[in-house]
C-alpha cells in the first residue's frame, strides 16, 4: 500500500526522549570538564622571599630562597634561587682591616637585589651565620672578632633587605641545621600518609645522616639507632611535623680540611731540623714555602707544640698514598674513650646508623676524582685506589691536565682525598659496607647542600612542631573525582532507564 502523500514519518517519544537526554548528558559532561579546568586555573604565585649568608672560613656564600606564600608550612617547598659567591678571604681573614669585611658583602647583596623584586625587598629577611673560622678567631681575640662582626651587621642594616642578624653559630647548630637541610630537601620529613597504617614499610628513623667538611671544621650528624645517649653534648632532640628525632651531632673544631691541613703540618714539622719537608700529601715535583709564624698563630695548633727555631717551611711533595695516611693518622688521638664507642680525641659516638648525604669539600674533592656517581656509590677500594694514583702523578702532569683550576684546589686534592678517607674510615669507622651507604651531594634539586636552609626554616618558623591540619585530597584530585562520579551516576541512572521502560525503538524487531 502507498504511504499517504505530505505525512512525514514520526518519530516515537521514548526516541525524542533519548534524544534530549543525551543532549542533556553531553551538555553535562561540557559543564563538568569546564567547571574542572577554571576552577584547576593556577592562581597568580605569591613568592616569598630569604636570604642567609654563610659566612664559612675559606670565603661567604649568599642564598637567596624562595616559596610560596600560601604553602609557607608545607614540606619541600622552599628551594633555592641564586647562590652568589663572595670574592676574596671568609669574614675571618679581614682581622687586620674588620670594615673590609663588611664591604666584601657588598657585591652579593647587589645580586640580591636584582633577584628578589623590588616591592618585596623590605620585607624579605636576611640573616648572616658565621662558622668555624669566626669562631676560632673568637677564641683568639674576642674584640676583634666582635668588630668583624659589627662591620658585616653595618653593612647588611645599611641594604633594603629586613635584617635579621648576624651571629656566630655554634657547631652543634651547624651540624643540626645542615640535617634538617638534607632531609627537607629529600622529603624525609615528608608524612607517610596511608603509610601511617602500615608502620612496617618504614625504616626505623626514615632520615638521613647529615656529614659536611668545611675548610676549619667538620660534622656529623644522625639519628643512633640506640636510645639512650651517652654524652648529652652530642644529644638534640627535635620534634618536626608531628615526630620526635632523637639526633646524634658533634662538630670538630680544627678538622675542616684546611685547618687538618695546619695540624698535619705542624705535627711533621716536629722531626724536621732545618724547616724542609719531604710530603708525601703532595704530587712528586710540587713545591711550597710559607711562614712557620703563619702556622703557628692559630688556636689549633698554638697550644700544643713548640715553636721551631726556623721561620719558613719548605715543602716539597713526593706523592706516596700510603704515607700520606700514616702521617694524617697521627693527628686523630684514639688513644682514650670515656664512653662504649669513640671517634677520636676522645669524642662519643654511636654505631652509624642508615644513610648519609656527605656534602662541601666532601663533594668537592670527590666530584673532582669523579667519585660521585647518581647510582650506586663507587665502592671503598676503587676509591682508595682513585686517590693512591692520583697522588703519584707529577704535579707537572697535573698542572697540564688542569690548567683552568685553581692552583690551591689542585694541588690539595690528594691531601684532601686522603684526609677523607682517613676521618671517614679511621675517625667515623665506615667499613667497606657501610662506606656504600654514603652519598657524595652537592645539590638536591636546585638547593645546595648545607646548614643555611634549615638555620632559615628554624628562624622563620617554617618548620612546625605539629602536623599541619591537610585535607585528604588535593583540589584537582577533589574535581577530578567529582567529575568522574557524576558520569558513573549519569550513566547508571540511563542505563537503568534503558533496562525499565525500554523504548520501543530499542525493542526486537523495531530496530
Ligand atoms: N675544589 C673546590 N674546593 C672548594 C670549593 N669551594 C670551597 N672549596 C674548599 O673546600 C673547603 C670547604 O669549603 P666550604 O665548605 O666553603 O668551607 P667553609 O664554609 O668556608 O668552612 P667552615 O667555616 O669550616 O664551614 C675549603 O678548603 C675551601 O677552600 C670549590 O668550589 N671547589
Ligand atoms: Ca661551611
Amino acid at each position: 500500500m502507498d504511504e499517504p502523500k505530505g505525512t512525514k514519518p514520526r518519530t516515537s517519544w521514548p526516541r525524542k526522549a533519548l534524544l534530549i537526554l543525551g543532549f542533556l548528558f553531553a551538555l553535562a559532561v561540557i559543564a563538568l570538564v569546564a567547571m574542572a579546568v577554571s576552577q584547576n586555573k593556577p592562581l597568580p604565585k605569591n613568592i616569598k622571599y630569604g636570604i642567609v649568608l654563610d659566612a664559612g672560613s675559606s670565603h661567604t656564600n649568599l642564598y637567596v630562597y624562595e616559596w610560596p606564600a600560601e604553602k609557607e608550612n608545607d614540606t619541600g617547598v622552599v628551594h633555592q634561587v641564586e647562590v652568589c659567591k663572595v670574592e676574596g678571604l671568609g669574614i675571618s681573614g679581614y682581622s687586620q682591616d674588620p670594615e673590609k669585611a663588611g664591604l666584601s658583602l657588598q657585591h652579593c647583596v647587589k645580586r640580591a637585589q636584582e633577584v628578589v623584586p623590588e616591592q618585596q625587598h623590605r620585607e624579605t629577611p636576611v640573616y648572616l651565620g658565621a662558622t668555624a673560622g669566626m669562631r676560632l678567631l673568637s677564641l683568639q681575640n674576642r674584640s676583634i672578632a666582635d668588630r668583624v662582626l659589627s662591620a658585616v651587621k653595618k653593612m647588611l642594616r645599611s641594604s633594603p633587605f629586613n635584617f635579621q642578624g648576624a651571629r656566630v653559630i655554634s657547631g652543634q647548630e651547624e651540624g643540626a641545621y645542615g640535617w634538617i637541610t638534607i632531609n627537607y630537601l629529600l622529603g624525609n620529613f615528608k608524612q607517610p600518609g596511608w603509610r601511617d597504617f602500615l608502620p612496617h614499610l618504614r625504616s626505623s628513623t626514615g632520615t638521613s645522616g647529615a656529614l659536611d667538611l668545611g675548610g676549619a671544621s667538620t660534622q656529623i650528624t644522625f639519628v643512633p639507632d640506640q636510645e639512650a645517649t651517652e654524652s648529652q653534648e652530642n644529644s638534640l632532640h627535635f620534634r618536626l611535623y608531628g615526630k620526635n628525632y632523637n639526633v646524634y651531632t658533634h662538630s670538630f673544631l680544627c678538622y675542616g680540611k684546611d685547618q687538618a691541613l695546619r695540624l698535619k703540618l705542624a705535627s711533621d714539622l716536629q722531626s724536621t731540623r732545618n724547616g724542609s719537608l719531604l710530603d708525601p700529601c703532595f704530587h712528586p715535583g710540587y713545591l711550597r714555602s710559607m711562614n712557620i709564624s703563619d702556622l703557628y698563630t692559630n688556636p689549633c695548633i698554638a697550644n700544643g707544640e713548640q715553636p721551631l727555631p726556623f721561620t719558613q717551611l719548605h715543602l716539597r711533595g713526593n706523592g706516596d698514598y700510603k704515607r700520606c695516611r700514616m702521617t694524617i693518622q697521627k693527628i686523630f688521638n684514639t688513644s682514650h674513650c670515656p664512653y662504649s664507642s669513640c671517634s677520636f680525641n676522645g669524642i662519643f659516638l654511636p654505631p652509624l646508623q642508615g644513610e648519609f648525604g656527605a656534602f662541601s669539600a666532601f663533594y668537592f674533592v670527590m666530584n673532582f676524582l669523579n667519585l660521585t656517581t647518581e647510582k650506586s656509590p663507587v665502592p671503598l677500594d676503587k676509591v682508595t685506589s682513585t686517590v693512591e694514583t692520583f697522588c703519584s702523578r707529577s704535579w707537572h702532569e697535573v698542572k697540564a691536565e688542569f690548567p683552568k683550576v685553581k692552583e690551591k684546589y689542585l694541588s690539595e686534592y690528594c691531601f684532601s682525598g686522603t684526609y677523607i678517607l682517613s676521618l671517614l674510615e679511621n675517625g667515623y669507622g665506615f667499613t667497606m659496607e657501610k662506606w656504600q651507604s654514603i652519598q657524595f651531594l652537592g645539590k638536591i634539586g636546585s638547593s645546595d647542600a648545607g646548614w643555611t636552609l634549615g638555620y632559615m626554616l628554624n628562624l622563620t618558623n617554617m618548620i612546625p612542631a605539629e602536623k599541619p591540619p591537610t585535607r585528604p585530597l588535593s583540589h584537582a584530585s577533589y574535581v577530578g573525582l567529582m567529575v568522574f562520579c557524576s558520569l558513573v551516576l549519569v550513566a547508571v541512572l540511563l542505563l537503568g532507564w534503558l533496562t525499565f521502560h525500554r523504548p520501543k525503538c530499542l525493542q526486537k524487531g523495531l530496530i
